[in-house]
């Protein structure tokens, strides 16, 4: 079984997906981790991130095993990395450790912008979890808060507003529902809501 959730920056997708992994015994792939890598390197390098060259080198030689969740979850390289996720040869690079992630025996759950268009447009289930951007800049805002991150919450806002922006209209796999994709709207459910109703959803296909 192979379940792809997608949606917009903190709309939930991750969380949902790691128990929905928990609970099917399935692996979890958060693809977003992959393009905060990509980004991390080329900063790293000292390239900018719109720099094609440098972001698809670094790409191309990503060590998956070796990612740092904690060194790429800030505020500042979720940016960097919805610039490097715009270039097609990034995605190019980042395809097929995709492919072969969803393609383990029984299954798999990933999570991200493109995984019910483009890298499990088979998958047997489709989630696009969405939430106001209000709602999803709050509970991102008290996510970095906790991380002792000090940020406005007008400037949480106006990244992600800038990010779905971005995501959303770039040429190379954009982020967009799957037509078979069921919707989950998490604006007013807590996760245990979130989650309840993913359940139904799967339990229906
Ligand atoms: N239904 C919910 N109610 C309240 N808080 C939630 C809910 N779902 C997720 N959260 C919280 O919102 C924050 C963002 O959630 P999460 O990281 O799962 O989003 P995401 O869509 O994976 O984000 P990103 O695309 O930026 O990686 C987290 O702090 C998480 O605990
Ligand atoms: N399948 C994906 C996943 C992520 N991206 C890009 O990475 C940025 C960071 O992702 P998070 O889920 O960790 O917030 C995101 O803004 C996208 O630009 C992607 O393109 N495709």
């Amino acid at each position: 079984m192979i379940i792809a959730l997608d949606g917009p920056a903190a709309s939930g997708k991750g969380t949902l997906a790691k128990k929905i992994a928990g609970q099917f015994g399935l692996p979890h792939l958060d693809t977003g981790l992959l393009y905060r890598a990509v980004a991390r390197g080329v900063l790293d390098r000292g390239a900018d991130p719109g720099d094609t060259a440098a972001a698809a080198a670094v790409a191309a030689a990503l060590d998956v095993a070796a990612l740092d969740e904690d060194r790429l979850r800030g505020a500042e390289m979720g940016e960097a990395a919805s610039r490097v996720a715009a270039i097609p040869a990034v995605r190019a690079a980042l395809f097929d450790l995709q492919r072969a992630f969803a393609a383990r025996p029984g299954g798999a759950v990933l999570d991200g912008r493109d995984i019910g268009t483009v890298i499990c447009p088979d998958a047997t289930v489709k989630i696009f979890v969405t939430a106001t951007p209000e709602v999803r800049a709050e509970r991102r805002y008290r996510e970095l808060q906790g991380r002792g991150e000090s940020i406005a919450f007008a400037d949480v806002l106006a990244d992600i507003r800038r990010r779905d922006a971005r995501d959303s209209s770039r040429t190379a796999a954009p982020l967009a529902a799957a037509a078979d994709a069921h919707l989950l709207d998490t604006t007013t459910l807590d996760i245990d809501a979130a989650f309840q109703t993913a359940l139904g959803i799967i339990g229906r296909r």
